[in-house]
Order: structure tokens, then C-alpha cells, then sequence
């Protein structure tokens, strides 16, 4: 079976109420491809608003969460509070959180693992290895069945492009991230966004996109399996707009796109359908 085409929308911060009734109205009115999977990525405070109003058939993503179910964490949500208020995926390891906030690949991969382990109600106590091969005490003092899916980012800097360290930073983004998905793979969606293309009008080509897509893929299929390899989504984010992506969604390996600026726009409709 094919990989099925997943577009996210992810606000930032951004959005008022009414800004919101604008943007959900307009994705109601689409029409939206049916073949396509939609999500949208909300500031936290607006997720149960977006989930009371936004139609089944679009996911609604948290942008961020903590790494354990509860407790003193001044400011932060968990997986559990994403997922009781009815959202059912959270973008993870943004490079806005790795580069303003100073997250590490150690710590997004523990973020991950949280999701993962929280389904596994006999784990109180776990560990994992990081990508320096530490073990790392991970308490699960009360495990919950958060069942979240992942939009994990990745992506290089402008500075590590043109140094020719593209695929030495993915690869090195992503192996952080592989024994914290575990089997969890049909639960996680990599989106590859090139760091200098964020926000900044500058989408990176159709051919540049494809071939760090396919790069991956082959990590994959080597370092996890031939079947991951063959069934993860990889999306492209980086100022995509209406006008870039249908070029960008013709390339065999783009499996959708993490849209910022344009999400807010109308825009999105043409994004989301770029393969019609
Ligand atoms: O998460 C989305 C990406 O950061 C892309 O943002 P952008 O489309 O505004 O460049």
C-alpha cells in the first residue's frame, strides 16, 4: 500500500479566536482532498477550542509537550493532557524548539519515548540508551495510555548545508530518535525541514528536498528496517506556499508537507491538495 499524502498546518504562535473561526471555516468550505491527511498544530491554550470545532477528519496536533505524564512542571502539558482534551498528535523536536529553547536530540528522543512507554501500563520504572550509548533512568509513576502520534522534525542549518553536513545532521537527528520510537513507527511521520528555508521565503528546491528524502530513507532501511524504511512519511517543511508545492509533491519520496506561514492562510486548501 502506498504512503498515504499527510499535510500539517503548524500555527506557531499564532491565532486569536476569531483568527481561528477564519482559518477552520475555510478548511471546512475546502474542499479538502479526502485522499489526504490533514493536520493542524495549535498553541495549547487552543486546543480544546480547535477540537470543539474542527471537523473528525482533520487531526489536531499539540506543538510541543513535556517527556513525563505529571507534575512539577511549571508551564509545560503532557502527552495525557494532549490527548484528554482530544488531540491525537504533537510535533516534536521543531527547530524552533531545538534552536530558541535549546532542545537537544537527547531530549526530544525522551519526549518521544514518553509516548511510547505511556501505552505500557506494567512500566513504572524505564530506561533507554541516548545516542552516546548512556543509559538513562526514565520513571513512569503513573503510566497512561496517551496513544499520541508524532510529527518528529528535523532538518540542518544554512552553516551545516554549506559545509556539506546535510546528511551527517539528519542522520544523526534521527538516530537519536530510533530507540525511542521502538516499534512505534506507524505512529510517527519525520518531517525534514531545512532550517534556512523556515520562515524565510527561500523553499529549498524539488530536487534538493527529494534527495535528503531519499538519503533518509536508506538510513532507514539500513539502520531500522527495509519495512520503515518503505512506510514512514517523510514531509517537507519550509516555505511552502500554494505556488511551491505542487513541484515539491510531485518528487517520489515527499509524503506531504509542515506548513507554518501558509497554514494560516487559504492557501492551505491548494497545499493539501497539491497532488490532484
Ligand atoms: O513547521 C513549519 C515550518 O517551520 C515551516 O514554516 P514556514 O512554512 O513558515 O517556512
Amino acid at each position: 500500500m502506498g504512503r498515504k499524502f499527510v499535510v500539517g498546518g503548524n500555527w506557531k504562535m499564532n491565532g486569536d479566536k476569531n483568527q481561528i473561526n477564519e482559518i477552520v471555516n475555510n478548511l471546512k468550505k475546502g474542499p479538502l482532498d479526502p485522499n489526504v491527511e490533514v493536520v493542524i498544530g495549535v498553541p495549547a491554550i487552543y486546543l480544546a477550542y480547535v477540537k470543539s470545532i474542527v471537523p473528525d477528519t482533520i487531526g489536531v496536533a499539540a506543538q510541543n509537550c513535556w517527556k513525563v505524564p505529571k507534575g512539577a512542571f511549571t508551564g509545560e502539558i503532557s502527552p495525557a493532557m494532549i490527548k484528554d482534551v482530544g488531540a491525537d498528535w504533537v510535533i516534536l523536536g521543531h527547530s524552533e524548539r531545538r534552536t530558541i529553547f535549546g532542545e537537544k536530540d537527547d531530549l526530544v528522543a525522551e519526549k518521544v519515548i514518553n509516548i511510547g512507554l505511556s501505552q505500557r501500563s506494567d512500566c513504572f520504572q524505564c530506561f533507554f540508551m541516548n545516542s552516546n550509548n548512556e543509559k538513562l533512568p526514565f520513571q513512569v509513576a503513573h503510566a497512561l495510555e496517551s496513544g499520541l502520534k508524532v510529527i518528529a522534525c528535523i532538518g540542518e542549518t544554512l552553516e551545516e548545508r554549506e559545509a556539506g553536513k546535510t546528511e551527517e545532521v539528519v542522520f544523526r537527528q534521527t538516530k537519536a530518535l530510533v530507540p525511542a520510537i521502538g516499534s512505534n513507527w506507524d505512529k510517527v511521520v519525520l518531517a525534514y525541514e531545512p532550517v534556512w528555508a523556515i520562515g524565510t521565503g527561500k523553499t529549498a528546491t524539488p530536487q534538493q528536498a527529494q534527495d535528503v528524502h531519499a538519503s533518509l530513507r536508506n538510513w532507514l532501511s539500513t539502520n531500522v528496517s527495509p519495512e520503515v524504511a518503505a512506510n514512514v512519511r517523510i514531509q517537507y517543511g519550509g516555505s511552502v506556499t500554494g505556488a511551491t508545492a505542487k513541484e515539491l509533491a510531485a518528487r517520489p519520496d515527499i509524503d506531504g508537507f509542515l506548513v507554518g506561514g501558509a497554514s494560516l492562510k487559504p492557501e492551505f486548501v491548494d497545499i493539501v491538495n497539491a497532488t490532484q
